[in-house]
């Protein structure tokens, strides 16, 4: 399906007016577990809303009509490839690419749980309130919308912070895998600190890589190096990275300063 709306200045605005009902529907296929009941260990056979429902597979439904809608719109964000079929006029998906990310590999990780990370309530209740980070900048729209900041919030929720550590290494582990293959700039050094290191999973990549790196140091917050597994030559330490940082030959950090919420 070819999405060509941006040409019209009118119906371009309420694209993005309805913007939520993208990641809403990513998230329903998620929850749906969709992506692995199609992808069926690497077949990606195409199937129809009704056959995806009736697989054990999924969480169950019995409105295929409506899943078929939520796959419809998916196809026009790149996620779904849909085929018609001339035989019984079935539509019937399979996975693009990016839908590929969601389906589990061998080790249990996908982007589904970024996805589902992403769209909590704690979150979800927060982002009307964006707005408010402009008013009254004095406090983060989670902390109105919630009572604490998001990370001390996790770190008290055991199924969020656990949450939050899979969506992580889901989508960490396969970008540190490429990344590596073309970096080099880890060279002399042998005490890595990785700042906001979640469950370790960026540290053990490079120094898989890296064989020169003797001692890594995964810094995060108590509860989350708590629950952190264990990995060769990695030291786990917890902390408040605005009071301190561990000292090493150098620090690494991805994706923990930032954010508007
Ligand atoms: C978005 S995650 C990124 C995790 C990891 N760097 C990665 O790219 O996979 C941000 C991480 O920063 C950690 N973090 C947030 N505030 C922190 C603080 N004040 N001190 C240390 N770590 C913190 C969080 O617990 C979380 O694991």
């Amino acid at each position: 399906m070819e999405r060509n709306i941006l040409s019209s200045p009118r119906l371009a605005i309420m694209e993005l007016a309805n913007m939520i009902s993208v990641p809403m529907s990513l998230n329903a296929v998620v929850r749906l577990k969709v992506a692995d009941v199609i992808w069926q260990g690497g077949s990606n056979t195409p199937l129809s809303a009704a056959e995806i429902l009736s697989s054990a597979a999924t969480c169950g439904g019995s409105d295929p009509e409506n899943l078929q809608r939520i796959l419809r719109m998916l196809t026009s964000y790149g996620v779904f490839n849909e085929h018609l079929s001339k035989d019984d006029s079935q539509r019937r998906y399979s996975l693009t690419e990016v839908g590929k990310t969601l389906t589990t590999d061998e080790t249990g990780l996908s982007y589904a749980a970024y996805v589902l990370q992403h769209h909590q309530d704690e979150l979800m209740r927060a982002w009307p309130l964006v707005h408010e980070a402009v008013l009254d900048p004095s406090s983060e729209p989670f902390i109105k919308a919630n009572g604490e900041s998001a990370y001390s919030y996790y770190g008290k929720k055991p199924m969020m912070n656990d949450l939050m550590q899979r969506a992580m290494s889901g989508v960490s582990v396969p970008f540190m895998k490429a990344f590596l293959n073309g970096y080099d700039g880890f060279q002399g050094v042998d005490t890595l600190v990785d700042v906001g290191g979640s469950a370790g999973d960026c540290l053990r990549e490079i120094m898989n890589k890296n064989q020169n790196i003797k001692r890594g140091v995964n810094f995060d917050l108590p509860e989350v190096v708590e629950k952190a597994p264990n990995i060769p030559g990695v030291t786990h330490v917890g902390g408040d990275m605005f009071k301190f940082i561990p000292s090493g030959d150098a620090i690494f950090m991805k994706v923990c300063i930032a954010s508007l919420l």
